[in-house]
Order: C-alpha cells, then structure tokens, then sequence
C-alpha cells in the first residue's frame, strides 16, 4: 500500500454507503470514489448531499470518481486500497457480490464489509483467497433522501458508529491485516466516526444477527413496526424468545461469545421499543414493504443451516425462513 492518500471504492451508495462515502471524504484522509446506481446521473453531475447532526449538513460533496459498475472504476486505472460493500447483504444474489467486486480487487486491495447477517464473509474468501476482509457491525443509522433541487443525498440518524475487526484469512500475515484495519479504523476516526476494533468479529455479528432474526423477520412478516407484535397477542412474547433462543443456541454451539443475559436484552429493548415510536422499524420491514430483495439468506439462512449442521432445533428460524423467502420470490416473480 502507498503511504500516499489511499483510494477507497464505496460499492453501493445508499444509506450506509452514503454515510460512510460522506464522512470518509470530509475526513480528508483518503480519495472516496463510489459505485452508485439509482442516482448515478445525480450524484455524476451534481455531487452529493448529507444531513447530519454529528458531521453537519453539506450540499455539495464531490467524489473524486462515480462510477457505474466495479469494471467501469477499474477502467480509470485507479488501484483501490480499500473497497467498502454498502449494498445489501444478499448471499443468493445474481451476479454475487464477488462477481461484482472482481474488476477492482488487486493484490492490495482490502474489502470491507459494512453489512447485517452472517455467513457473508465466506463467498469472499473464496473468491479472494489472498484478500484481507475487514468485517463490521454497522449501529449507524442511515437513510437515502429524495432528491433536493436534483441533488441526491443521505441523512444520517442515531448512533455513527462501527464494531470492527479482521476476519482473518487462513494462512494471512495476522500482523499485515492488523495494519490493514488500523489504517482504515485511522480515516473513520478522522472522519469523527466511532470504531471498536475487535479480535472476535464473528461474536459481535453473531450477537447483531440474534437482534435482526428477531426483529427483522418478524416486522417484514407483519410489514408493521414491532410494537404491533405484541398489541396483537401476549404470545408474541413466546415467539420472541423462540426466535432470540435458537438463535443464540446455534451461535453459542459454534463456540462464539454470547453473553447469557443477550436474549433477554435484546428481547426488553424491543419491547421497550424506541421512544415516542410505534416500537421498532427495521431495514427488512421496509425492503419488504418497498418489494425490495430482504436479506433473508445472510439473517436467517446462515443461522438455520448451521443450526441444522450441528443438531440444534430451529423451528423457529425455519418458519420464518421459509415464510420469508416465499414473500421474496412472489416480489422476484409477481406473475407467478
Ligand atoms: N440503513 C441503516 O440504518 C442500517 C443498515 N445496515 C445494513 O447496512 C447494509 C446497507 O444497508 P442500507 O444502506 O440501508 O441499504 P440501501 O438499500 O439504502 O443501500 C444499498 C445501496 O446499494 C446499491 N446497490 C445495490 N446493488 C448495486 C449494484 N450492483 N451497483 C451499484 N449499487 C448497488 C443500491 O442501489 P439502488 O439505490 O439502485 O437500489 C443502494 O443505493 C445492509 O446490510 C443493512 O442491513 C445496518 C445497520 C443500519
Ligand atoms: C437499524 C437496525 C439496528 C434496526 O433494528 C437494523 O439493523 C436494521 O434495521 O436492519
């Protein structure tokens, strides 16, 4: 890696990517250039806007390239130290993620995830055996605004900040894909974002998966916030921690760290749910609600299957699998 500014490709510029790409370039440290789609044209021609109460509000943020596609980024002969995966978690998608990624991943290159589910690190180790993969938990929130006098933008809302470590790669210099993280956990720093560096990723994704297999699945169920789970009936509760249990019951027979009072946690937050709201939204309410593909595979499937590898029980998760990808290919196939 040069010790110059390094370049850093952000793949997908909505909510999560917007934030990031935004906080990356004010930061000054590196030279952000995006892969956008929806408002390629806008952000092409009239740069990018951000609304946020920790890094202000700006209305022209020029990135130093927009591109189309990962080959059309290549096609500028920029070499990327850093190429950060914003788009949605989507194991099943065609093309994948990696056939994506291929035109801009060199023998330097970083890929950093910033992502929900599990299991995501895995196709990218494959394809990129000799690539560091950097994994973080996002607690931002983010959101993609309508454009304002043609110019597209994001709102950042709640927390800025990240869990993050390496997920190592079998047979890697640990020391280099520690500098690797550092270097990269330094430009958010300088961007005013939050970063906890970890050496146990997989706990803490595993540990975020147990909250989004809750409250993902069953608020894309009901298409409604959680607070109308348990309106409805006193046995939401019971599928609560159906769904809290077996999860944390496949991730602690992995051999993660899951601390024993997590379910309950996770199970009072949301039923506390977010002050003055109807309990809690999420991202897989809205994808569902938008027909947008939910990451169904990444939240749902990784922890079923290796619950089914290792002999656990997971009704639970099998139900809300199955419902959830039948829901997923009626919006993929609506003349079905
Ligand atoms: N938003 C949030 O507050 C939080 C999100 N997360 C997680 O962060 C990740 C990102 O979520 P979020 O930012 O909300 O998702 P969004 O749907 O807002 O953004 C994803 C972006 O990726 C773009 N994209 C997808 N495929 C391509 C492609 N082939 N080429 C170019 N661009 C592409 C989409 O383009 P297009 O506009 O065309 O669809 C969209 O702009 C997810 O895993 C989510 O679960 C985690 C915590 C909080
Ligand atoms: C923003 C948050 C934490 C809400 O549960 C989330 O991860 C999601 O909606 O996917």
């Amino acid at each position: 890696m040069s010790m110059s500014k390094p370049n850093v490709l952000v793949f997908g510029l909505g909510g999560i990517g917007g934030v990031y790409a935004c906080l990356l370039s004010l930061s000054e440290r590196c030279c952000v250039h995006v892969v956008a789609r929806s408002n390629y044209e806008s952000v092409k021609t009239r740069g990018f806007r951000l609304v946020s109460p920790k890094l202000g509000d700006h209305d022209d943020i020029q990135f130093a390239g927009v591109w189309r596609s990962c080959r059309e980024a290549n096609e500028s002969n920029v070499q990327f130290d850093y190429v950060i995966c914003a788009n949605k978690a989507l194991l099943d998608a065609e093309p994948s993620l990696s056939e994506h990624l291929r035109p801009v991943i060199t023998s330097t290159t970083s890929i950093v995830l910033l992502q929900n589910g599990v299991g995501i690190e895995a196709p990218l180790h494959e394809s990129f055996p000799n690539t560091t993969i950097i994994s973080a938990v996002v607690w931002t929130g983010g959101k993609m605004l309508p454009e304002k006098n043609g110019i597209a933008g994001v709102e950042h809302f709640s927390d800025l900040s990240l869990t993050i470590g390496v997920d190592y790669r079998a047979n890697g210099d640990k020391a280099e894909e520690d500098a690797k993280l550092d270097r990269f956990v330094e430009m958010i720093k300088a961007g005013k974002g939050g970063c906890i560096v970890t050496d146990d990723i997989q706990s803490q994704r595993w540990v975020k998966v147990i909250w989004n297999a809750y409250v993902n699945s069953l608020t894309a169920a009901i298409r409604l916030p959680s607070h109308f789970l348990f309106a409805a009936t006193p046995f939401a509760e019971q599928l609560s921690m159906a769904i809290l249990s077996e999860t944390s019951t496949v991730a602690r027979a992995k051999g993660l760290n899951i601390p024993p009072e997590t379910e309950q946690q996770l199970f009072d937050r949301c039923k506390a749910g977010i002050p003055g709201a109807k309990g809690y939204p999420s991202s897989m309410m809205m994808d569902c609600i938008d027909c947008k593909p939910m990451e169904v595979e990444a939240i749902l499937g990784t922890p079923l299957r290796e619950g089914q590898r290792l002999g656990i029980p997971t009704p639970t998760l099998l139900t809300m699998y199955t419902i959830l990808k039948a829901v997923d290919l009626g919006r993929a196939s609506p003349d079905l």
